[in-house]
């Protein structure tokens, strides 16, 4: 598949301190204008690969390069300019609940441009429209439910026509039609956007029904697998398998690294 580079991660290693390495030499490419998913299980530096791109962080060596520029997180101009073009849409992406849904998408627009309020209007409404809530801007955010909570953070994701939108996790805690329903409106808004999108997530079905590319990620950012979506359904590898069809038994294993249970229940000696 064609992959025009959009975001280059090129040999990064990093941790939040000397004593644990969290990313390992670690290199992908996010292709520009397609929906690439990470998956991986909780704490193998999903969302910190993320918080990289962004610039919250610098790696302690290698590059992150966005739309061919190396991210310099000491320039705090270059920077501004990259996040301007960036929608982040954390996990529970965090609303205004004592603001209307209308002023919650207007906030960036507000803070970040000087358009006239005529056009804010305008382009808010047509967001909410792209997310199928154009009808619910005057409600009030504690009078929406969870699943529309998450399209009102994603309409204000894309309030500013960000180039890269990130996603981190933006299926938790959805029921299966509003997970349904988020994933298809991802995949619809990146390819009427042309945005190079990038989705964290542990949903295996829905990331594969909407990604062009798909990143099997494993502790210390090792890359167990790359591919389409078919490539990774079809792969035999074991490990690979296991995390696809989501298998109890394989090469992941369940439990985190631990003493031997009689060691840690002090049964040691009584044998
Ligand atoms: N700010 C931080 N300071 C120190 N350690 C952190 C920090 N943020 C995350 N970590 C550690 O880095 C590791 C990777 O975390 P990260 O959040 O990137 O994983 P993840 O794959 O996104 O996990 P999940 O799927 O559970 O969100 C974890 O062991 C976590 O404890």
């Amino acid at each position: 598949m064609d992959r025009d580079p959009f975001i280059e991660i090129d040999h990064v290693t990093f941790g939040y301190d000397s004593q644990r390495t969290i990313l390992n030499d670690v290199s992908l490419v996010f292709g520009r204008g397609q929906v690439t998913s990470v998956l991986g299980n909780s704490g193998c530096g999903k969302t910190t690969l993320l918080r990289l791109i962004g610039g919250v962080h610098a790696p302690s060596s290698g590059r992150v390069v966005f739309d061919g520029e190396v991210i310099n997180t000491r320039d705090k101009d270059q920077l501004y300019r990259l996040r301007r073009r960036l929608g982040m849409l954390f996990q529970f992406g965090a609303l205004f609940t004592d603001l209307t849904v209308f002023d919650n998408v207007a906030f960036p627009l507000r803070e970040m441009t000087d358009l006239p309020e005529a056009l804010i209007r305008d382009i808010v409404l047509m967001k909410l429209d792209a997310v199928g809530l154009r009808g619910a801007a005057p409600l009030k955010i504690s009078e929406v439910s969870g699943g529309m909570a998450r399209r009102i953070a994603l309409a204000r994701a894309i309030a500013l026509d960000p180039e890269l939108i990130m996603y981190d996790e933006p299926f938790a805690g959805l029921d299966l039609i509003s997970m349904g329903v988020a994933a298809k409106l991802i995949r619809t808004l990146t390819d009427v956007t042309g945005a190079t999108t990038l989705l964290i997530s542990h949903d295996v079905p829905e990331c594969m029904a909407i990604s062009d590319w798909v990143v099997l990620m494993a502790p210390g950012g090792r890359i167990v697998a790359q591919g389409t979506p078919k490539d990774l359904m079809d792969s035999t590898d074991p490990e690979v398998r296991q995390f696809v069809r989501g298998e109890p038994d394989g090469p992941i294993k369940f439990h985190y690294p631990a003493p031997p249970v009689a060691e840690d229940f002090g049964l040691g000696g009584r044998a």
